[in-house]
């Protein structure tokens, strides 16, 4: 999907919510779980539900690679099953030396339809390169992310900067804002204006809105950009608003919320 099209998705739908597919077999409905097609059930009746409030979804492959080989065909199955219309993100973090990168993007570009992967920056340019040569997929680089470790690196100075703020001008040189996106997590307010600043064009795909915590609202007011400029993502709060054979109808009721309140901001 390229960015008129995203933006145009964003416009459309008034929403610029990420519905994240973090599908644990231990916290689905147990009416589910004894069910052979438990996984998949539960994410095409999440996706029936939430489809028309959001404009993406992320698969988390850490979810479906902790179940083996059944695991992965429920990916699969799972993001084949998305609508089109729907920016389709593998949040698989990646990144390696070229070749096993080129293997990597093949896998989750060609084997897999999906839109935009998930890439860690550590490995410099030629482990992020094969993400980018793809006409019309996108590579999300991490950037600031939502966890406490971030102080560890992210947030230590190199020179008189931040390694984030290094990170997101250096990255931003070897793509443009039409195939890279970056990570910016919700629970990192402080920055978010800084980091408008560095890239005013870029989306950021933003997690950690719900279950850790972070404010739409104070995303969305300091660094939303013309064209939107944000994916924001929430998983757990989405999925499993209710635990009982309620699920999807709750979860849908959520990612309305979202919608409305995204509508405002907009
Ligand atoms: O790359 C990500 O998506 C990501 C980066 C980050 O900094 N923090 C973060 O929480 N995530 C992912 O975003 C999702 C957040 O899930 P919830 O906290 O349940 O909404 C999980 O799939 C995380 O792996």
């Amino acid at each position: 999907m390229d960015r008129q099209r995203l933006i145009q998705q964003i416009k459309s739908k008034n929403s610029y919510l990420c519905v994240g597919l973090d599908t644990d077999h231990a916290k689905i409905p147990v009416h589910l779980q004894s069910r052979p097609d438990a996984i998949i059930a539960f994410n095409k009746a999440i996706i029936d539900a939430t489809k028309d409030h959001c404009v993406s979804y992320k698969i988390n492959t850490a979810f479906y690679e902790a179940m083996g080989l059944k695991g992965w065909a429920a990916m699969e199955e799972t993001v084949h099953y998305i609508p089109d219309t729907h920016f389709k993100i593998a949040d698989a973090k990646r990144g390696d030396i070229g070749n096993t990168s080129t293997q990597y993007a093949k896998a989750f570009f060609e084997t897999l339809p999906f839109d935009a992967i998930t890439v860690a920056p550590y490995m410099g340019s030629d482990s992020v390169r094969p993400f980018l040569e793809y006409a019309d997929k996108w590579t999300i680089v991490l950037g600031l992310t939502s966890n406490t470790g971030a102080k560890d690196f992210e947030l230590q100075k190199t020179g008189d900067e931040y390694l984030y703020e290094k990170v997101l001008r250096t990255v931003a040189g070897w793509g443009n804002p039409a195939n890279l996106m970056f990570v910016v997590g919700a629970t990192q307010a402080s920055a978010f204006e800084n980091i408008r600043r560095i890239l005013p064009e870029h989306f950021f795909l933003v997690p950690g809105v719900g279950a850790q915590g972070g404010s739409l609202k104070d995303i969305s007011e300091k660094a939303m950009n013309a064209d939107c400029g944000l994916l924001v993502n929430a998983s757990r709060a989405v999925i499993y608003a209710s635990e009982k054979e309620d699920f999807a109808e709750e979860a849908g009721a959520i990612a309305r919320q979202y919608q409305f309140e995204m509508g405002q901001y907009l």
